[in-house]
């Protein structure tokens, strides 16, 4: 039997959202609740940095957004789709056509070219690359020398930059980052968040990133802050240095982390 998906009523400007959003793992003495009734919107067109203590959630919130984890209950959205009436088969094909994604490893393929690596996405999905889109893509990653270059052959960053231009290749609604910079020297770091940025400010993309470092989190437009599974507040126009004095406020994750606005 095949599910049909759940479209909802377009919510204008909402790229992606969650709903009472909560996650258990295990059971019994090893149960953790790993989020506890998240409700996010993430608007498009915008760079949303997600931080918090460790063991917060970030990533959880991050998976279950993304469609890669089920959540235990509540709801996930991608544009007007609801992923919980999606078949496995669906939510493959949405995460394949919809999501960007970058991680931390950079999850190249070793004997593809640079651009082969890029263009993957739209391969597996049998669509032909708009070639004016790859190549601005390629052009704003600052790749168009190294296209013809296996992994191996590039360096981090470079790699990163691959894999930040295969998540942006299909145009899709969303691209989301696991500490896309945690692999990275501090100067490919930033280049590889000015590209994040500037796929938000130029193309219009809506990116969502989970971080620790506060000066990743300055790249974006808005900090959202977990603890304990909640939101804890949220930062709008964020600098390192407010980011910082946020950061600093989370004594080991304490529940009463304070409420932020920008
Ligand atoms: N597969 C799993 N099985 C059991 N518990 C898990 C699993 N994945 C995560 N957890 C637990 O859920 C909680 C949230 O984990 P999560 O990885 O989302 O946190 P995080 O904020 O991303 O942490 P970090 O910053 O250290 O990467 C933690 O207590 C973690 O131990």
């Amino acid at each position: 039997m095949t599910a049909h998906p759940l479209t909802l009523p377009a919510t204008p400007g909402t790229a992606a959202a969650t709903a009472d959003l909560t996650k258990v793992y295990g059971s019994g003495d090893t149960r953790v609740t790993a989020l506890d009734g998240i409700s996010v919107a993430f608007r498009e067109g915008e760079f949303t940095a997600i931080m918090g203590p460790s063991g917060c959630g970030k990533s959880t919130l991050m998976h279950c957004a993304a469609g890669l984890d089920t959540p235990t209950s509540g709801s996930v959205r991608i544009g007007t789709t609801e992923l919980g009436g999606l078949s496995d088969r669906q939510l493959t094909r949405l995460r394949r056509d919809r999501i960007g994604f970058v991680f931390q490893a950079f999850n190249l393929l070793p004997t593809l070219t640079a651009l082969e690596n890029i263009t993957l996405p739209l391969s597996l999905a049998g669509r032909r690359p708009d070639r004016q889109w790859l190549d601005r893509v390629v052009a704003m990653v600052g790749l168009s020398q190294r296209l013809g270059h296996r992994p191996a052959e590039l360096s981090g960053g470079q790699q990163q930059r691959v894999a930040v231009a295969r998540a942006l290749v299909a145009r899709p609604s969303i691209v989301f980052g696991d500490e896309p910079t945690g692999n990275l020297d501090s100067q490919a770091g930033a280049e590889v968040l000015g590209f994040l940025q500037s796929s938000v400010r130029e193309l219009g993309q809506t990116v969502v990133m989970v971080t620790h470092d506060p000066v990743a989190a300055g790249y974006a437009d808005r900090v959202v802050f977990l603890a304990d599974g909640r939101l804890a507040g949220e930062l709008a126009h964020p600098t390192p240095d407010r980011v910082l004095d946020v950061v600093r406020r989370f004594p080991g994750g304490s529940p009463q982390a304070p409420v932020v606005t920008g």
